[in-house]
């Protein structure tokens, strides 16, 4: 992902926050701020999403920037955590700050330029260390044993939490020398121990943990629970070493990983050091890129100056050190609508349950839907339609919908009922493990497939329909596509009281599919996420099935339209097919896509419908199309509203004028909306924006037609 070029998604811009037009309305906000740090710090629930938090932190302190006589008392801008960290009553030896935040390379320049200025110096280099996304801890050593544990609390004085932090993998109890200092760093949990810690606790009858971060709080101060999953420990800073020494920061994380303690720096994150602000850019962007590979969570990068003389010189706010910064990555969690609870059968007749989620971008990303694991999952998280739920993009890739927000749910909701028998033939369902399956296996969904290959849009075998597939698959002729390449004239002719001829025929065209282009088998084979023309573009793409095959996750995302959520998809449904693929292969169907384009698009069928799906904001010359977003577009924020406009083949541009080519209109939208209708561009309102992005994403090609048609003039 690029910083550079302004193609890395935030979540928030806070220098485009707008300030509250009330006090009454800032300390509303304020309020807020505080109920949602006090929930989050403490680890019971998540009232809102981070990036909904951040935003209204960047509102509040736009409005204290504007009108600053309204500014309260301990100002969630000027305190550690919002004010909302468990007071406790065990006091700091040195105050235990937060980090003041960046969104991209922009906000870092200036902070780096700051600090420069700050100490009438350039700064001598930087470290770059993931921001673990869990709790500050303090842990106190006396010679060299582990004596007590303190939380962040107000960042000036904490709780005592040492019996739960004590088994923290990565903090020891005894250090390698017998010596006395403080070290601080973070307990979190990874993803492997969250899963675990969600199963015991739904276990217990008790709703899930939203997040990682909230389960790690939630562990570490639970004081007698019947049950625990495990913590891990990562150290960033240490405290009462010899000042004499003037350890870089580098220096003295390797001291304290010398001691025995896992460090930022020795994580499979690692901690490069940095000469300048652009090899620190390219550091963040290389951990943004491995992020959902790391086991754990990173929230952002946290940057330092190195040396102990740029430290010591810079010096901190009440709230935050001068000397470092977080550049915060977009959330990995977002809350949206669960529109409803589909149920889906694989091809080898998993039955598991499908959330279809109201469109949200969760980091970068847009999600339409998530899983739910399995039954057994979805009864003890409580998950009903029509909840606001949490949606998490976690290392796997695939969206999980982790938790209900219960305070709002809608009284009408119902629990989901699970299915009785397979929703796919009505056959019986093997309940005997976590992964319910339909007992007939993969013939269950052999009869869809066949149609599914055989359809028009696919190879488009005359005579071959639904009655035929039928009965050829009860006669037990048949269970995959491959299959149908083997039957001849004498098989045939006794079903369905068959002639010779209408026999010979079938066969004939049967045969005859064997040369239809790469690009129809693919969307014969019906991978999961692809529809047709999602088929046709990777088929241009890597021209042949060996080609596609070898191609890795990194691969398959260069093929427009497909994001980290769908190349994991094609993968896995690759790797599932791989048989059938062989199969055909075998029989010597065609796995070649012709490269002339023309000739490709013929064979293809192609029409200007597939070619405005594939970017449904350029124009037929194929220029991007100007469009303006004014207002809020449901599930996104300002950047990703215009990151959008971007993903759909369009440039997105802030001011509306006659080269305008569309304007999307949402909630809120003021003069420039006005303007349009003036000059007479034309105008989608926002929830069609949203519609057309979601089909776009779902490859739905006649839908993303018809809502291109309905918002611009059709040509001359
Ligand atoms: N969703 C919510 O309701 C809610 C509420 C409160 C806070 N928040 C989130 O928390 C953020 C603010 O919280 P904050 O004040 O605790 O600050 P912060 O979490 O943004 O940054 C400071 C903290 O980063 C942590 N950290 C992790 N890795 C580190 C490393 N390598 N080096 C140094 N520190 C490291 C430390 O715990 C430190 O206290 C917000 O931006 C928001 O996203 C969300
Ligand atoms: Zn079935």
């Amino acid at each position: 992902m690029l910083l550079m070029g302004g193609k890395m998604s935030t979540t928030v811009d806070p220098a485009h926050a707008a300030a509250f037009d009330s006090r009454a309305d800032y300390v509303a906000a304020v309020e807020q701020i505080r109920a949602a740090a006090r929930d989050y710090y403490s680890g019971s629930t998540l009232a809102m999403d981070d990036a909904t938090y951040d935003a209204l932190i960047a509102r509040v302190a736009a409005t204290e920037a504007a009108s600053p006589e309204w500014t309260v008392a301990e100002s969630p801008t000027e305190t550690v955590g919002a004010g909302g960290g468990v007071v406790g009553d065990v006091p700091h030896t040195t105050p235990m700050l937060s980090l003041d935040n960046v969104f991209d390379a922009d906000g870092l320049t200036k902070w780096a330029a700051r600090l420069d200025r700050i100490l009438g110096r350039p700064a001598a280099g930087y470290t770059v260390e993931p921001k673990i996304d869990g709790l500050a801890i303090s842990a106190r050593y006396a010679d060299g044993d582990l004596t007590q544990v303190i939380t962040r609390g107000d960042g000036r004085a904490g709780e005592d939490v040492t019996g739960q932090a004590r088994r923290a993998v990565g903090l020891p109890h005894r250090l390698a020398e017998p010596v006395t200092l403080e070290i601080r760093g973070e307990v979190f949990m990874t993803e492997a121990d969250f899963a675990l810690a969600n199963e015991l606790r739904t276990g217990h009858g008790e709703p899930p943990f939203a997040h990682p971060r909230s389960a790690a709080a939630g562990t570490l101060r639970a004081v007698d629970r019947a049950y625990s999953a495990p913590l891990s420990f990562f150290a960033y800073a240490v405290h009462g070493l010899d000042p004499a020494a003037h350890l870089s920061h580098a220096g003295a994380m390797g001291y304290v990983a010398s001691l025995g303690v896992a460090t930022t720096a020795g994580s499979a994150a690692g901690m490069p050091m940095c000469a300048t602000i652009a090899e620190v850019v390219a550091a963040i962007s290389h951990l943004d890129a491995a992020r959902l590979t790391l086991g754990f969570g990173v929230d952002g990068a946290v940057v330092k100056a190195d040396a102990a003389a740029d430290r010591d010189d810079a010096g901190s706010s009440s709230r935050a050190p001068r000397w470092g910064i977080a550049y915060k990555f977009p959330a990995d969690t977002r809350t949206t609508t669960l529109l409803r609870i589909e149920v889906q059968v694989g091809r080898t007749g998993v039955i598991t349950p499908v959330a279809v989620l109201e469109p949200v971008q969760i980091s970068g990303v847009t999600v339409t839907s998530a899983t739910l694991h399995n039954f057994d999952d979805l009864t003890r998280r409580n998950v009903r339609a029509g909840d606001t739920v949490f949606v998490r993009r976690a290392g796997d890739v695939i969206p999980e919908v982790t938790g209900a927000k219960l305070d709002e749910r809608p009284e009408s909701s119902e629990p989901f009922t699970p299915p009785t028998e397979c929703p796919r033939c009505g056959g019986e369902i093997d309940r005997s493990q976590k992964r319910w399956r339909c007992t007939r296996g993969r013939a269950c969904g052999a009869h869809e497939s066949l149609a599914y290959y055989t359809a028009r849009t696919s190879m488009d075998i005359e005579g071959l329909g639904d009655k035929i597939i039928d009965l050829l698959v009860r006669a037990g002729l048949v269970t995959d596509p491959a299959d149908l390449y083997d039957l001849d004239v004498a098989t045939l002719k006794p079903l369905d009281r068959m002639g010779d001829v209408s026999a010979g025929k079938l066969v004939a065209s049967i045969q005859g599919s064997k040369a239809q282009p790469f690009s129809r088998v693919l969307t014969g084979l019906g991978l999961r996420m692809t529809g047709r023309s999602m088929s046709r573009r990777l088929a241009r793409h890597f021209v042949t099935m060996d080609a596609l095959l070898a191609a890795t996750i990194e691969d398959l995302q260069t093929v427009e339209g497909v994001g980290p959520e769908r190349a994991v998809t094609i993968a896995a449904e690759l790797v599932e097919l791989r048989p059938v693929i062989d199969k055909l292969a075998a029989r010597g169907i065609n796995m070649t896509e012709p490269v002339d384009p023309a000739a490709a698009a013929a064979a293809a069928g192609d029409d200007d419908t597939a070619t405005a799906a594939a970017a449904p904001f350029r124009k037929p010359d194929g220029a991007p199309m100007t469009v303006v977003v004014t207002g809020s577009v449901p599930g996104l924020t300002r950047d990703e509203g215009n990151e959008a406009v971007e993903r759909l083949g369009g440039k997105s541009s802030g001011s509306v004028s006659k080269r305008t080519d569309l304007v999307v209109v949402g909630d809120g939208a003021g003069s420039k909306a006005a303007k349009a209708e003036d000059l007479g561009v034309p105008i989608m309102p926002a929830d069609r924006f949203a519609d057309l992005l979601a089909a776009h994403t779902a490859g739905d090609t006649a839908r993303v037609a018809t809502l291109l048609e309905e918002a611009l003039p059709t040509p001359a």
